[in-house]
């Protein structure tokens, strides 16, 4: 497969810090080492200080990745009359940015670690001295109010008249007249500088977008996981149970599952439903359930006949994800809604089969999504949000076996829980995919969706933190 022309799937404009983390992640993942990128940021911002053509540059570095960028840009301009470089001495660091401070210890620059606010102000000769002053202070991870010794950096910064080039994102409160943003801008008005990312970091799924995923509270109580309804079963019984394991393994703390029929785990809540399939005589129980659910996820098993009961299901909840049976027209549409349709059921919902290249694929399914988010099942997944287009390749032949659709539509239910519509199905998507790849690594072909749930928390909770 080539993606040479998928460059129509790149987002374009500002983006979020949360949204770089993950294209980061994507990208190391791929094999574009943090530091290599590292060096290729600071690299771009050197080249524009240099067009300036300063002979005395002031470097101010934060603890963390920005400052290393910075750390790249005073090793370049190395040979420049003066280049003084002040760091904070304390803090944690990270260790692509406590690599470059080794490294600035063998480089023709003048290194001045700062504690506090007195530090700053015996340095003020430094401010008054610059050409021009480089702001790495803080990039895409500051957070909340900034405290020393940033306070008075930026302080001293703003006052000393010399021109500030921002790295990547100004540092809070700092009057930047250049900013250079990293691979795309993070402030209107910035200027983006290419640091080689490759594209498939955007565009597909990847271990970085797990970083999307807040992380939960200390204290948090029962609940904060959040809480699913499974509605389905029927004609297929197991179905719902498999979505529901999925939506737990995925973090969901209370899933409840409203189907006829009944099979027994005790980790879930079971809502009977009498009869053999769901009719319109079960709506009250059913929307009383959905009143109190994050999410919602119907259709698996459920048959052709309840399409009146998933239509109200509709009507009443915030978010929904509709699978399987519930994948008939007229399509229903929750507040946010996630579909996810093998192909077909992409032509039920359309009319027209999807096509097999990906471009045009990636197209079609962008035409498609007017009323909510939809992921469409294959061997590369399509995620769509009607402007967004993101594909997903986890997974293996495998997974052909019955319930690995329920199962996705399970795990996306719980991400829903957490995050918009289309982060959800594209991360679900690369979960149930990942889930499948580690199950088939033991047991090959005769894997079950069944033994994919297990799997799903190391993928989710137990990654490692990015550097
Ligand atoms: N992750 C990567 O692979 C790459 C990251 N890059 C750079 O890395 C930056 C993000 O790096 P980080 O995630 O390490 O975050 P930052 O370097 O933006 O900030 C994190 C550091 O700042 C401190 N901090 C946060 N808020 C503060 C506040 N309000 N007051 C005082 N200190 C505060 C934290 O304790 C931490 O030490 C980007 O903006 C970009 O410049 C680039 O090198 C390109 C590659
Ligand atoms: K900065």
């Amino acid at each position: 497969m080539t993606t040479e022309d998928m460059r129509e799937f790149l987002e374009t404009g500002v983006i979020d810090a949360g949204r770089m983390r993950a294209i980061e992640g994507n990208a190391v993942a791929l094999g574009y080492p943090s530091l290599l990128m590292m060096e290729s940021a600071g690299r771009a911002v050197a080249d524009t200080v240099l067009a300036r053509g300063p002979s005395r540059v002031l470097v101010l570095c934060g603890r963390g990745n920005n400052g290393g960028d910075g750390m790249v840009v005073a090793r370049y301009l190395q040979h420049l009359d003066a280049v003084d470089v002040v760091y904070p001495d304390c803090g944690t660091t990270t260790p692509s940015a406590a690599a470059q401070l080794a490294l600035l210890r063998h480089c023709s620059v003048a290194l001045h670690p700062v504690r506090c606010a007195a530090d700053v102000e015996a340095l003020s000769r430094l401010f008054e001295e610059a050409d021009v002053i480089i702001d790495a202070m803080l990039g895409t991870g500051a957070a909340g109010a900034v405290r020393e010794p940033f306070v008075t950096l930026v302080a001293r910064a703003n006052a000393s008249g010399a021109p500030v080039v921002a790295v990547d994102i100004p540092t809070p409160g700092i009057r930047a007249s250049r900013i250079v943003s990293f691979h795309r801008p993070k402030v209107e008005g910035a200027a983006v500088a290419d640091i080689g990312i490759p594209l498939e970091a955007e565009i597909f799924t990847g271990p970085g977008d797990l970083t999307l995923i807040p992380s939960r509270a200390e204290g948090a109580h029962k609940g904060a996981g959040g809480e699913v309804l499974v509605v389905g079963g029927g004609p297929y019984q197991g179905a719902p149970y498999i979505a529901a394991m999925g939506a737990l393994r995925a973090g969901a703390d209370i899933v409840r599952v409203a189907s006829p029929a009944y099979i027994p785990m005790p980790d879930l809540i079971y809502e009977r439903l009498e009869g053999k399939a769901i009719t319109v005589d079960h709506l009250e129980t059913i929307l009383r359930l959905v009143d109190r659910a994050d999410t919602v996820v119907c259709g698996m098993g459920l048959g052709k006949e309840s399409h009146d009961v998933v239509l109200a299901v509709a009507e009443a909840a915030q978010k929904a994800v509709f699978d399987a049976d519930a994948l008939a027209l007229p399509l229903p549409a929750a507040k946010e809604t996630i579909y996810t349709p093998h192909a077909g059921e992409f032509a039920r919902m359309t009319g027209a089969e999807p096509p097999v290249d990906l471009t045009l694929r990636g197209r079609s399914v962008k035409a498609a999504a007017t009323t909510g988010t939809i992921l469409l099942k294959g061997p590369v997944d399509v995620v769509s949000d009607g402007s967004r287009v993101r594909f997903n390749r986890t997974g293996t032949p495998a997974m052909t076996v019955g319930g690995t659709g329920d199962l996705l539509a399970g795990i996306a239910g719980a991400l829903f829980c957490h995050l918009p519509a289309f982060e959800a199905a594209s991360l679900a998507a690369y979960v149930s995919g990942r889930a499948g790849m580690l199950a088939a690594e033991e047991r090959g072909n005769g894997m079950l969706a069944t033994d994919m749930p297990e799997r799903i928390p190391e993928i989710l909770f137990c990654h490692p933190a990015p550097d």
